[in-house]
């Protein structure tokens, strides 16, 4: 026998013993936790699973993978299935007490994967890009600066809202929300964070804010490609995508700089120069005062900047663009508002506005920033149910298996919200309690640190929006449409005339 089949034929042994093992110990496992499986979709083959890709690019395309999603379920008849997309198996659930085990109960067996790999060139190994220990440490060193006072900075926040009510025509002419409402949350993080807001509502075309923003959105954009190639990505090269990160890396170095003097400065018990003078809350300072490390604030600056703020964009501009179609609704807001003469909101007074916060709950119920998301088993492990006939028994997820679960179907689900759950109907919230059923901001360790920053960003821009104008219209004649990247907002934009208050 020549060398090369002799090897050929040891590995292909070594392969089968290795298929057969992990058969056994599946099967075993299986038995002991009294697991079952859930149901296949059907497709036209289980081993690519080409056909299932195929359609969703084009669902993709069409801005509506999302509802795509959620019909799977009701056509299957079960909360959690599987499927084959481009060689890997993925199980699929709605099931909240799936999404509560993956996330919370038996948090350890899983964790996110591969993202350090796809987003590392641009965030670097921060909050949103690690696992583990080093999730740990950084979730320990962002996690004070989230505490109320120092996200309730409203002034601040106020004087961002002003330059976007100002690009914002009086006399009913089209203006594109959307596009407004990236500008303000990019304004505003980059103020929180870095101390000095890029100021993208206000600079010009060119300015290095500009470009900055620009790279970043790019970027961003990437990621989203960069993830979805999953075991291919290293197939993948784009030098538009190194510039920008590049671009990106520089811009913020200053700003890691700058906190690096104030940490050393603050140390030596100097003054550290205008920053402290000011007087504010600057949370690259903060950061810099538990970390020397350079790459680690510039990591935790981009991921936070990233996690916080299409996602709060998103959530404003999926909630004009209903209102807009919507003058029962905007009338109900205007009534609570008005209480207020005018004045603006402190935080105690947005946390106390009822309708507010049911409009805002409703935007997130069916338009989730975040309306989808993975986890992966770093063990063999289970889920608690969705197997077998009657869809109670647990399920085995084998270790590298990809849990997927949808925040969007979930959020629409009849059997969790009752028939009318595609209605968009704030009142539902006065007496709707649906515990994991409902998780915009996920749930268990991983929880969303900027919960409350965000919330308090929007209800804000909601209250001023209205104290400003009397009415709202639609300038769109199409349906809402997704435009999903890494996160959610509207396919079309939020097209709408605005007519300031007399
Ligand atoms: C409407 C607005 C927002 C929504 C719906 C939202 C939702 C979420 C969700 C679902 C996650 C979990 C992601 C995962 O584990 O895979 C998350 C994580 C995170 N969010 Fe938010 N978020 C919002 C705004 C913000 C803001 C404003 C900030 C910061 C200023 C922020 C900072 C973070 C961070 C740092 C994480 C990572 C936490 C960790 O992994 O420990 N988010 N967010």
């Amino acid at each position: 026998m020549s060398i090369p089949l002799f090897l050929a034929l040891g590995a292909f042994a070594l392969l089968l013993l290795r298929f057969l093992f992990t058969s056994i110990q599946y099967y075993r496992f299986s038995k002991a936790h009294g697991c079952q499986e859930p149901p296949a979709m059907p497709q036209l083959e289980r081993i690519l699973g080409y056909d299932r890709f195929k359609h969703q690019v084009a669902m993709s395309k069409a801005k509506q993978l999302l509802p795509d999603i959620a019909r799977r379920f009701e056509d299957i008849g079960a909360d959690t299935f599987t499927v084959v997309s481009m060689g890997r198996k993925f199980w699929v659930t709605r099931d909240p007490e799936n999404v509560k085990a993956i996330l919370a109960t038996n948090f350890k067996d899983f964790g996110i994967g591969e993202r350090f790999r796809s987003m590392g060139a641009l965030l670097g190994q921060g909050i949103f890009t690690s696992d583990g220990g080093l999730w740990e440490h950084s979730r320990a060193l962002v996690r004070p600066s989230f505490t109320k006072s120092q996200v309730a900075d409203l002034d601040t926040f106020e004087t961002h809202i002003q330059h976007l009510i100002a690009k914002i025509p009086k006399d009913g002419s089209v203006v594109d929300l959307q596009a407004l409402f990236f500008q303000l949350t990019l304004d505003s993080a980059t103020e929180f964070l870095f101390g000095e807001s890029v100021d993208v509502l206000r600079s010009p075309a060119g300015s290095e804010q500009q470009l900055f923003g620009l790279a970043f959105d790019y970027a961003q954009m990437e990621l989203t490609k960069r993830t979805r190639l999953g075991p291919f990505l290293w197939l993948y090269r784009n030098k538009d995508f190194d510039i920008a990160c590049k671009r990106v890396h520089n811009f913020v170095d200053k700003f890691v700089a700058r906190a690096l003097e104030y940490r050393r400065a603050t140390r030596a018990g100097e003054k550290a120069g205008n920053v402290e003078e000011k007087g504010k809350y600057i949370f690259a300072n903060e950061l810099a005062l538990a970390t020397d490390d350079p790459l680690q604030v510039r990591a935790e600056l981009l991921n936070i900047l990233l996690a916080g703020r299409d996602t709060t964009a998103g959530l404003l501009s999926n909630t004009f663009f209903v209102l807009a179609r919507r003058p029962d609704i905007w009338a109900k807001l205007q009534v609570e508002v008005d209480q207020l003469e005018g004045k603006r909101p402190d935080y105690e007074t947005l946390r106390n506005m009822k309708y507010l916060k049911f409009v805002l709950n409703e935007s997130l119920r069916l338009y989730p920033s975040v309306p989808g998301n993975a986890r992966f088993a770093n063990k063999m492990t289970t889920i608690p149910v969705g197997g077998g006939l009657d869809g109670k028994s647990p399920i085995v997820i084998p270790k590298g298996g990809t849990v997927v679960y949808s925040t969007y179907s979930m959020h629409r689900h009849k059997a969790l919200y009752g028939e009318d759950a595609e209605e968009y109907k704030p009142e539902r919230w006065e007496t709707l309690r649906v515990g994991w059923g409902y998780l915009p901001f996920n749930g268990g360790p991983r929880i969303c640190v900027g919960q409350q920053f965000a919330l308090t960003e929007a209800g804000y821009t909601i209250v001023r929006l209205v104290q400003s104008f009397e009415r709202i219209e639609s300038r769109d004649p199409t349906p809402w449409l997704e435009n999903l990247h890494l996160t959610l907002s509207s396919g079309n934009g939020t097209k709408v005339a605005l007519f300031a208050r007399s």
